[in-house]
């Protein structure tokens, strides 16, 4: 594997969730092939988890490990070629992608959606002029369609606690004040799509997502029908993707909350959301406290997701 951007590039998934057992039951199996390899993680927008998983995936596997928060120190980047650098960006992506390619091995990168440009944004323009000129593999720590590390780990999550072969999973929409990216929602319907599983979106009418990641999935506008007989309930808010109101806050209704009534609706479903969640807007505290609530262990996952997929580009690339 060379780059980790999408649910194709790990290939079988039988097979990298067999690597990812043996990953958790074995995280320091591997020290060795790491070293004198730099991880340089770069962050174009916040996070926790990606932040402190990556980081200790990279360390069991012997890395040496910098991060790099662009707007917090770093000069301020120009990303659109052709423009003339009057204004308050000193650098140049075009530059700095190859200086920083120069000084590690693999490249992490975050990079929102910005909602400046539907078309640069699904087109990942960002993220492809790391993989092109950074001359480095290059990891998704979330770029502007996908997650793919966090949909690893959601599906490491369910194969562990599932109770039967084909569980119900149903990713429900649910309220937030912010417009937040379509990458998560997105992501996690392409790992779904590619299992075997009985997938189910539920979303208020004007949050479809693009088809291409819709795919196989049924789309229930009837939340309590999605709802029904569930094994896993997946919340996420995305914004909306459908011109003209890509990237806006369309709808804010609280009847999308994930509450125990909902919850009472399904086979005694578990609960999972990535975080961070607001909590009674996404999810009540009762759901999220809940037995039921998977979102710690979820998150634990994301260390073995992350070490799986950098232990494969060790492997492939070195
Ligand atoms: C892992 C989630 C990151 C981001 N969340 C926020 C709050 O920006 C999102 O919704 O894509
Ligand atoms: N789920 C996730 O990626 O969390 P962070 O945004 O905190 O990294």
């Amino acid at each position: 594997m060379r780059n980790f951007t999408c649910v194709h590039d790990i290939g079988n998934l039988k097979s990298a969730l067999e690597k990812a057992t043996y990953v958790k039951e074995n995280p320091f199996a591997d020290q060795q092939i790491g070293k004198n390899k730099t991880l340089l993680m770069i962050f174009f927008n916040s996070s926790l988890r990606t932040r402190l998983s990556t980081q200790k995936a990279g360390f069991n596997l012997g890395m040496n490990v910098i991060v790099l928060d662009i707007n917090q120190g770093a000069w301020k980047l120009e990303t659109e070629r052709g423009v003339v650098m009057d204004g308050d960006k000193t650098e140049h992506i075009l530059e700095a992608i190859p200086v920083m390619g120069s000084y590690c091995d693999i490249i992490g990168v975050r990079s929102f959606a910005q909602f400046k440009s539907k078309e640069d944004d699904y087109n990942e323009v960002i993220l492809n002029q790391f993989i092109q000129y950074s001359g480095k593999p290059v990891i998704s720590m979330e770029a502007a369609t996908r997650h793919p590390l966090q949909s690893f780990a959601d599906l490491i999550t369910i194969e562990e606690y599932k109770k039967t072969p084909r569980p119900k999973v149903v990713l429900t929409w649910a309220p937030h004040p912010k417009p937040l990216p379509q990458a998560v929602a997105n992501s996690f319907c392409e790992w779904m799509n590619a299992t075997d599983y009985e997938f189910v979106i539920t979303h208020p009418e004007g949050y479809e997502l693009d088809e291409k990641f819709v795919g196989k999935a049924r789309v229930e506008y009837d939340k309590e029908k999605a709802y029904k007989d569930a094994d896993f309930i997946y919340a996420k808010n995305w914004s909306a993707y459908r011109d003209p109101n890509y990237g806006k806050v369309i709808n804010m209704d609280k009847s999308w909350t994930v509450d125990a009534r909902k919850m009472a609706l399904t086979n005694n479903a578990y609960f999972m959301h990535c975080l961070p969640v607001r909590r009674n807007m996404i999810v009540t505290d009762e759901v999220i406290e809940s037995p039921q609530s998977l979102v710690i262990p979820e998150a634990a996952n994301r260390m073995v997701s992350a070490q799986t997929v950098l232990k494969e580009i060790l492997k492939d690339n070195f």
